[in-house]
């Protein structure tokens, strides 16, 4: 597989008049990995994602993207290249599904002869591809809309809040094809407000707040650069058993009825309780729970935030 980056981006800014969009802002994406990028709404990912399009022109830095600045004469090929799922995906409702994936497939230049396949391979069968848009679900029009973006085997994949309105199920037939798609060498940069549907799904995770980026890293590492408590939850025999316990740690008394108690734990501070905890005859079950992907994602914007 060729590793030589398809984007890279140093010191990237983009204003729209006073106001900040993207700043100083380093990237690099490389050939068959999945990356997220999260952030509040007006955090700059889409103008992010504008910039690399060449939508929009930055107003200052470098960016190269599949080997060309999508700013300069050469973009128009590059862009044959890349596919695009916008997070609002704007399809005609008098058309079949087949007609629109024809339309674009001439507007991107590319043949329309492999379009059975392709809207065959997002699932969308050949009786709804021959049905108008409007009486399409939100789940058909995000399956069409990732045709769309697929048209002429691109190598660098832009989906914007890919999931959103979908099933559990058709998010699972979802990620299956973005991992097919990187298995074979395709740069996906996937936006979301879910974290935690990205939970084995993207390598990497970049964290934009007001234009920046402010973390970047596999989940894992993100986990372990935000340090954040762990928590242990006891579940023990009496009402009083749990009474006592919440004292000694200065906590709230349980509210479920089911005497369990949530103890906050510093990492380096978690054998030593578990081995307390379980020399007391009164706990009959004990769990670690991790923090959540989206309190890592909140300590990461809030401390930015307090800078
Ligand atoms: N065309 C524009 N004109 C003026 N300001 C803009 C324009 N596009 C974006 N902005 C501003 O730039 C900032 C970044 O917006 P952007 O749409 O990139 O954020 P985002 O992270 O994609 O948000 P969301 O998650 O809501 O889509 C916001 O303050 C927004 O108001």
């Amino acid at each position: 597989m060729n590793d030589q980056p398809t984007v890279e981006a140093r010191g990237l800014a983009k204003h729209y008049g006073g106001k900040r969009a993207v700043h100083n802002l380093d990237l690099t994406l490389i050939p068959g990995e999945c990356v997220a990028l999260v952030g509040h709404n007006g955090a700059g990912k889409s103008s992010l994602i504008k910039l690399m399009l060449g939508l929009t022109y930055r107003d200052a830095g470098q960016l190269s993207v599949l080997g060309h600045d999508p700013a300069g004469r050469a973009a128009a090929g590059m862009r044959r290249r890349i596919g695009f799922l916008p997070e609002n995906v704007a399809l005609h409702p008098g058309m079949t599904g087949h007609e629109c994936l024809d339309f674009y497939a001439r507007l991107k230049g590319v043949t329309p002869a492999g379009n059975a396949a392709l809207l065959a391979r997002v699932g969308l069968p050949e009786a709804a591809s021959r049905q108008r848009i409007s009486t399409y679900s939100k789940g058909m029009r995000q399956r069409l809309g990732l045709a769309q973006a697929l048209l002429g085997d691109p190598r660098l994949l832009f989906l914007d809040e890919p999931t959103t309105g979908l099933d559990p199920a058709l998010r699972q037939g979802f990620y299956a094809i973005v991992r097919e798609l990187r298995d074979q060498g395709v740069t996906i940069l996937l936006c979301s407000h879910a974290l935690t549907e990205l939970e084995g799904q993207a390598d990497r995770v970049v964290v934009m707040n007001r234009g920046c980026k402010v973390a970047e890293g596999s989940l894992d590492t993100l986990r372990m650069l935000a340090d954040l408590p762990q928590r242990l939850t006891v579940t023990l025999q009496t009402a009083e058993a749990a009474t006592r316990l919440c004292a000694l740690h200065r906590l709230a008394l349980p509210v479920d009825g089911r005497h369990r108690v949530n103890i906050p734990c510093e990492r380096s501070r978690k054998l030593e309780l578990i081995r307390t905890l379980l020399a007391s005859d009164s706990v009959t079950d004990l769990e670690l729970v991790q923090p959540s992907l989206d309190e890592i994602y909140a300590h990461f914007l809030s401390r930015e935030d307090a800078a």
